[in-house]
C-alpha cells in the first residue's frame, strides 16, 4: 500500500515563501544599512572627538602653564564626560600625567594625539591623547537598528497579512472548493454544478473563471456523450435482442421447410410427455412421411424436391391449431406433428384431414408443371409409462405399418 502524497495547498505555500522571502529582505536590508550606519557615525565620532579636544586645549594650555594639576584635572574630568569620549590622557612636558574616562581603553590603536600650546606661543607645555568610546558607538548604531527593525518589521508585517488575506480570498477558497469538487464528482453527480465562493469582479475573467467554465463544458458535454451513449446501447441492445432470437429461432427451425427441427423435438418432447402424464392431459403424435418421395427428385431434380418438402410443411402448418400444435421435421422428407390436448380419435380425425388434403392439393411448379402428392400417417397416443422415445417408436412402427399397406393412409393404435 502507497501513502498518499502530503497535501499541500499552493496558496498555503506561497503565503509561506512570501513571509520567508521578506524576513531575508529585511535582513539583508537592515544588515546594509547597520553597516552604513555604524560607518557614517564612526566617522562622525572621530569628529566629535577631535572637536572636543580642540575646544579644551587653550584652557588645558593656561593651566599647565600654570602648574594647576587640580585645573587641569578638572579639564581632564569634563573632556571624559562627553559620551563621545572613551579615554583622556594629559601627558604634561614635566612628566606629570592626568587621565580620565575608561581606563581599559588607554593606548587604542586609533586614538587622537593634539599638542598642548602655551598660552601666547610659547613652547608645547603637554600632549593630550583623546581615546573614542566604542560602547557609544555600538549604542548608538544599536538604538538605530532597532528602531529600523520595528518600522520594517511592522511594514512588512502588515503587507504580509494583506497579501496572505488576499491569496487566501483569490486563490486558497476558490481552488480549495474546485479541488473538493473534482475530488467529490462521480458518474451519477455529473448534473452538480460547481459553485465557487469568489468575491464579484464586474464582467472580469482570471484563469480560476477559465478553468470552472471548462470544467462546466466539460460536465455538460459528458452528460450529452452518457446520455448517446445510453441511447446507443439499448440500440445495439434491442438489435442484439433480435439478434439472438433469430439465431434461437434458427437453431430451432429447419432451414428448408420452416418447421421446427430434429433438435426442437428431443427439447420439447419430453416435457409435453411429463406435463400430459402429470396434469393427465391427452397427448397425441402423428409421423408422416411421403409416399415415393424418391421419385420425385429421381424424376424432377432436388429443387423440385424441395418445393414439395416445404409445400407439404405449409400444408400441415396452415391446417393446425396455431399456438397450441406444432410440426417438426424428423429428417428427411419424414415429419412429426404434436397435438397437446388431443385424444387419438381427434388425431387419427386430423391425420385423415390433413392427408386427405395433401393428396387433393396439386402442386403448381415453374414450367406449368402439376405435381400431386401422397403421404402416410403413423398415429398414437400417450399412455401410461410412455416417454419420448417410446412414443416416438410406436408412431414410426405404425407409419411403418401405413407403408406397408399400401401407403395414403393412416395407421394408429393407442
Ligand atoms: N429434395 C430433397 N430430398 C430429400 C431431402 N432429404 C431427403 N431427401 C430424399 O428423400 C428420399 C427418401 O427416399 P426413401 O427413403 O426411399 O423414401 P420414399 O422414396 O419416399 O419411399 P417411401 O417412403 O417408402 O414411400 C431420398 O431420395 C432422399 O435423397 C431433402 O431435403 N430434399
Amino acid at each position: 500500500m502507497t501513502d498518499s502524497p502530503l497535501f499541500r495547498p499552493i496558496a498555503a505555500r506561497l503565503i509561506r515563501r512570501t513571509i520567508v522571502l521578506s524576513a531575508l529582505c529585511v535582513a539583508v536590508v537592515l544588515a546594509l544599512q547597520t553597516w552604513l550606519l555604524w560607518q557614517q557615525h564612526r566617522q562622525r565620532l572621530v569628529e566629535v572627538v577631535e572637536t572636543v579636544g580642540s575646544t579644551h586645549v587653550p584652557l588645558l594650555g593656561v593651566a599647565l602653564w600654570d602648574i594647576e594639576p587640580q585645573a587641569v584635572q578638572l579639564q581632564v574630568r569634563a573632556i571624559a564626560s562627553w559620551p563621545e569620549v572613551g579615554h583622556v590622557r594629559v601627558r604634561a612636558a614635566t612628566g606629570q600625567v592626568f587621565v580620565g574616562g575608561d581606563a581599559s581603553l588607554a593606548g587604542a590603536p586609533h586614538s587622537h594625539v593634539v599638542e598642548i600650546s602655551a598660552p601666547r606661543g610659547g613652547p608645547p607645555v603637554g600632549q593630550l591623547e583623546l581615546v573614542a568610546d566604542p560602547a557609544h558607538l555600538r549604542s548608538v548604531v544599536g538604538r538605530n537598528a532597532l528602531q529600523m527593525l520595528m518600522g520594517y518589521g511592522v511594514l512588512v508585517t502588515a503587507l504580509c497579512v494583506l497579501i496572505a488575506v488576499m491569496l487566501r480570498r483569490e486563490l486558497q477558497t476558490p481552488l480549495e472548493s474546485m479541488a473538493r469538487f473534482a475530488a467529490e464528482l462521480t458518474p451519477e453527480q455529473l448534473t452538480k454544478p460547481l459553485q465557487i465562493e469568489r468575491p464579484t469582479r464586474q464582467g472580469r475573467v482570471d484563469e480560476i473563471d477559465v478553468l470552472a467554465d471548462g470544467i462546466s463544458k466539460l460536465q455538460a458535454g459528458l452528460r450529452g456523450h452518457i446520455a448517446n451513449l445510453d441511447d446507443l446501447v439499448a440500440e445495439r441492445t434491442e438489435k442484439l435482442e433480435l439478434l439472438v432470437e433469430e439465431i434461437h429461432r434458427l437453431s430451432m427451425t429447419d432451414a428448408l421447410t420452416g418447421a421446427y427441427n430434429r433438435r426442437t423435438i428431443d427439447d420439447r418432447l419430453p416435457s409435453e410427455v411429463e406435463r400430459s402424464h402429470r396434469y393427465g392431459r391427452d397427448l397425441s403424435v402423428l409421423f408422416l412421411d411421403l409416399d415415393h418421395f424418391k421419385q420425385i427428385n429421381d424424376s424432377h431434380g432436388h429443387p423440385v424436391g424441395d418445393v414439395v418438402l416445404r409445400h407439404m410443411a405449409n400444408c400441415v402448418r396452415e391446417r393446425l391449431r396455431s399456438g397450441v400444435d406444432w410440426i417438426a421435421r424428423y429428417g428427411g422428407e419424414e415429419f412429426l406433428v404434436v397435438l397437446p390436448e388431443t385424444p387419438l380419435d381427434s388425431a387419427v380425425a386430423t391425420a385423415e384431414r390433413l392427408r386427405e388434403r395433401i393428396a387433393a392439393e396439386l402442386i403448381v411448379l415453374d414450367g406449368g408443371l402439376n405435381l400431386s402428392i401422397t403421404a402416410s400417417f403413423g398415429v398414437t397416443a400417450c399412455r401410461e409409462g410412455d416417454d419420448s422415445s417410446t412414443l416416438l417408436a410406436r408412431a414410426d412402427a405404425l407409419l411403418y405399418e401405413a407403408k406397408l399397406a399400401g401407403r395414403n393412409r393412416v395407421a394408429s393404435s393407442t
